[in-house]
């Protein structure tokens, strides 16, 4: 391997990590900030627990990682927006308001088709238990 390529190759693994490191700062700043990131982050531990506690199979696993991977994404898009608004106006704007909107809007749309996965796969289990 010639020095050039070397360097070019160690180069690209410190944009590598500080990439990660970047992702990382953006969903730390995300679970500090937003109150409903919290709300999302403790929701997924404790479907996580349920999940656990149930027993669930493999593919009920990967349904669940799905939904809780599409809502604390969403959510972080949804910060993401809200900031890159804010930063562009502090004022009352009505494509302001709907960019908001529009970004809250996907949450609730992915947290609704991950309340409907979660209940699918719970609510059977929890009736055999208790019946
Ligand atoms: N600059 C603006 N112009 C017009 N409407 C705005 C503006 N900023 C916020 N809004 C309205 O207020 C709502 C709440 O915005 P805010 O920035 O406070 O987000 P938030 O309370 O953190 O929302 P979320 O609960 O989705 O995280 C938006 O969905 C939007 O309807």
């Amino acid at each position: 391997m010639s020095m050039d390529s070397r360097d070019k190759s160690s180069r690209s693994r410190a944009g590598l990590l500080q990439s990660f490191r970047c992702a990382f700062e953006g969903i730390a700043g995300s679970v500090r900030q937003e109150r409903n990131m919290k709300i999302h982050l403790t929701m997924s531990v404790l479907v996580i627990i349920l999940g656990l506690v149930l027993s669930i199979d493999q593919t009920e696993w990967m349904l669940i990682a799905l939904a809780i991977g599409g809502v604390l994404s969403a959510e972080l898009m949804n910060s993401a927006v809200e900031k890159a608004v804010d930063l562009y106006t502090r004022d009352f704007h009505p494509l302001a308001k709907m960019a908001k909107d529009m970004a809250a809007g996907a949450v609730l749309v992915i947290s609704v088709a991950a309340m409907v996965i979660g209940l699918l796969i719970f609510i059977p289990k929890l009736f055999v238990l208790f019946s």
